[in-house]
Parts: structure tokens; C-alpha cells; sequence
């Protein structure tokens, strides 16, 4: 079958952090419930019509969120250097579920980190 599916998991994880340099009350620490979506595409459904198995992502995702989660996102090495803004907590997503999931047959397309409902970062690589 021609064409491109994408297949997502949306889930979410709470963690603290400040913007370093930032010009107001972010340079402060606090907290966040951010939303992940993880968009995985592939263009072959295997026999039983699935791209890949939701649980596949859900379990790498875990893996991944379960080292941030309930952390101060500051301290984590990932952030030492660079600001745990929406952008860079997704772009660090989108490495390390690539480093997991990606294969002959599935690649991550994108990953989107929403601090609040409204407000949020996309990250993806051509
Ligand atoms: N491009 C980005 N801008 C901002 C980021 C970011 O990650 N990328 N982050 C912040 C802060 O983390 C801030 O906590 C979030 O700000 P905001 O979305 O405005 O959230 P509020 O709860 O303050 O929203 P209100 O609508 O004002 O209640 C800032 N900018
Ligand atoms: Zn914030």
C-alpha cells in the first residue's frame, strides 16, 4: 500500500525547572505536568495491519520519562548545558526514542512538548 502511516502515544510527566538567563518569573523553580506526544511513521503494516505496536512506544517512552519524572530537570545531565525549555526536552525526546525505536521499517517523525495546554514545542529532524 502506498502512502505513509503515523502512528502517536500522547502521555505526560511532572517535573520542575528554571530557564537560566530568563528575563522573568521562569528563571524561578517550578513545576509543570508537560504533555508529550510521540508521532512514529512507517509506510508497511505488518500481517496483522499495525505499524507498530502502541506498547512498543509506551514502553520506550516510560523508559525515557521515568528519568525525568519527578525530577528537577536542571540536574539532569541532558540539561546541565542547554535550558529545559519545551524545545530542547523535546529535541532530547526525539534523540533518545530514535536511539530506541528506529529500525528498517519505523522512524520517530516528530516529537511535541506542551507545558500548558496552549503553549508548547515540536521537534523533528529531515
Ligand atoms: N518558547 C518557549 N517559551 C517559553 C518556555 C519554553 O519552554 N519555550 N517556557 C517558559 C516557562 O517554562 C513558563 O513556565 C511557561 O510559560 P507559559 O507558557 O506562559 O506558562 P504560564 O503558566 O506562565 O501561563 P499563563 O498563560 O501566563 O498562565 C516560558 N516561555
Ligand atoms: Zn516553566
Amino acid at each position: 500500500m502506498p502512502g505513509v502511516f503515523e502512528v502517536y502515544v500522547k502521555t505526560h510527566f511532572s517535573a520542575a525547572h528554571r530557564l537560566r538567563g530568563y528575563p522573568g518569573d521562569c528563571a524561578r523553580v517550578h513545576g509543570h505536568n508537560w504533555i508529550i506526544e510521540v508521532y512514529v511513521q512507517c509506510r508497511k503494516l505488518n500481517e496483522i495491519g499495525i505499524a507498530i505496536d502502541f506498547r512498543d512506544i509506551k514502553n520506550a517512552v516510560k523508559e525515557v520519562l521515568g528519568r525525568m519524572d519527578h525530577c528537577d530537570l536542571n540536574d539532569l545531565p541532558a540539561f546541565k548545558d542547554e535550558n529545559p525549555t519545551s524545545e530542547n526536552i523535546a529535541g532530547f525526546l526525539y534523540r533518545e526514542l530514535s536511539r530506541a525505536l528506529n529500525d528498517g521499517t519505523v522512524k520517530i517523525s516528530k516529537v511535541k512538548v506542551c507545558e500548558t495546554p496552549g503553549a508548547g514545542a515540536i521537534y523533528w529532524e529531515d
